[in-house]
């Protein structure tokens, strides 16, 4: 089993008609995919049953290996880097340590950061992957003008063009010109492929295979969960990711849940869960329809969220994924407890970590489930990159179906574009938009002066 996923919702009875609804919806949903799958039409579909885009990832992963780098940095932003930080987290703490390269994924643009980048890293041993599928992302722009210039007044341009690797689609865009000009090698991004759906492809796959992440593992997942939604004759009652698309469209219709909660229990999976947030936000926020996507993390956030998600607003359906780990970690000594007073750490002797992680997680779905909460959970035997794959094709499918219950085209963001105009003038010092657009609805402009 990959993953075994259970819905509790006292309100489920109650709501059989329009639940039944839902199914009948999601089963159009089901057969316009597979029908997209066979046809070719939707690369996220196709990805995990390919094989023959491996052989070039591969070859420039072995030719930065062969540069004799220790450090790789992953230049890019949103779609571009925050699947690639899920799959390299699998490693623990330290990205890369079981390939002997160290992986970074500096995914949020900041001044103190870049500098950190720059100045830590031995321009001759680190290798520099810059990814965007637009390649005129302001962020990744930045990022890799500012890391190109850096190497080049250190190496000279020639061995600086040696040190970074671009992907991004074909076209004239600034940064495909840039490596044009520079010579930097090029592997391209697909067109037809979002960046918050690309994580299979080279976009996550070159860093991942850098790292000694299983590539062909992620995609067998992934595939394992595409062919059992995909299956002729499917029952959307029996695909986890329709299911859950129809109880999330009913919760958020005839209970208003418009906040998701995906809580993951285990540290290796918080960046799962960021980059399922922005799948969520980006291909169902649209026409005031969505619901808001919150990432937690169990146990720590039971310390800092649980109270409002049990007895705050009734307006989210919450998704627990949780790692079966009785029996794993840490042992707690019996001798030990027992001197801490009568019974009082009884619950805690001889029980693992695991034990203890495992059991709160149930806990807070049962108090959720009590407490009248729509509640998913998803338990999950490893924490692997088979896994993994699976998760993420359960949740690219889910919101898929989603977006088809909501009429929502799940694939555009075109509410991001006005942000970024407003920054580029901003930077040309054509600012007026800027100001023309904020004096409107200004409520408040204060300020608190240390002296
Ligand atoms: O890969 P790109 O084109 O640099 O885009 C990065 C991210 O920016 C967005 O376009 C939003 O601004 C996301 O959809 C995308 O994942």
């Amino acid at each position: 089993m990959l993953y075994r996923q259970t819905i509790r919702w006292a309100r489920a009875a109650e709501l059989a008609l329009a639940i039944d609804a839902g199914r009948e919806r999601a089963q159009e949903a089901l057969d316009a995919l597979r029908r997209q799958r066979d046809d070719d039409r939707r690369p996220y579909l196709c990805l995990p049953a390919r094989t023959d885009d491996l052989p070039a990832i591969e070859a420039r992963a072995e030719a930065i290996r062969a540069s004799g780098v220790g450090d790789v940095v992953v230049l890019g932003t949103g779609g571009s880097s925050l699947g690639t930080r899920a799959l390299l987290a699998l490693d623990g703490p330290t990205l890369g340590a079981s390939s002997g390269l160290r992986v970074h994924v500096p995914d949020n643009l900041g001044a103190t950061l870049m500098d950190a980048v720059l100045r830590d890293l031995d321009p001759a041993r680190t290798h520099f992957i810059a990814v965007s599928k637009s390649g005129g992302t302001a962020e990744t722009v930045a990022q890799t003008l500012t890391a190109f210039e850096a190497v080049s007044a250190a190496l000279g341009p020639t061995r600086a063009a040696q040190a970074f690797t671009l992907v991004s689609e074909p076209g004239g865009s600034p940064l495909r010109r840039l490596a044009g000009q520079w010579g930097v090698a090029t592997l391209d991004h697909d067109p037809d492929l979002g960046g918050r759906y690309s994580v299979m492809s080279v976009v996550g796959a070159l860093p991942a295979l850098l790292a000694g992440f299983d590539i062909a593992a992620l995609r067998r997942g992934a595939g394992r969960v595409v062919d059992q939604a995909l299956a002729p004759g499917a029952d959307p009652a029996h695909v986890p990711a329709a299911e859950a698309a129809v109880l999330g469209h009913v919760a958020g219709e005839a209970a208003g849940a418009a906040i998701a909660v995906l809580l993951a229990y285990d540290d290796r999976l918080a960046p799962f869960t960021r980059w399922w947030a922005q799948l969520w936000a980006e291909s169902l926020g649209k026409r005031g329809l969505g619901s808001t996507p919150v990432a937690a993390l169990g146990p720590v956030d039971q310390h800092s969220q649980l109270q409002l998600y049990l007895d705050g607003p009734g307006d989210k359906l919450i998704s627990l994924v949780k790692p079966v780990t009785a029996g794993t970690g840490p042992r707690v000594a019996p001798a030990l407890t027992a001197g801490a007073g009568e019974g009082r750490l009884d619950y805690l002797s001889g029980r693992t970590i695991g034990d203890l992680v495992d059991a709160e997680a149930d806990a807070t779905a049962e108090a959720l489930v009590r407490r009248g909460r729509p509640v998913r959970v998803l338990t999950i035997d490893r924490v692997d990159a088979e896994t993994l794959g699976a998760l993420m094709m359960h949740f690219m499918l889910e919101t898929v179906i989603t977006a088809h219950l909501i009429a929502v085209d799940p694939f555009d963001q075109p509410a991001v574009e006005e942000g970024k105009q407003l920054t580029r003038a901003a930077l040309r010092g054509t600012g007026d938009a800027l100001a023309a657009a904020v004096p409107a609805g200004l409520v408040s402009d204060l300020g608190v002066s240390a002296t």
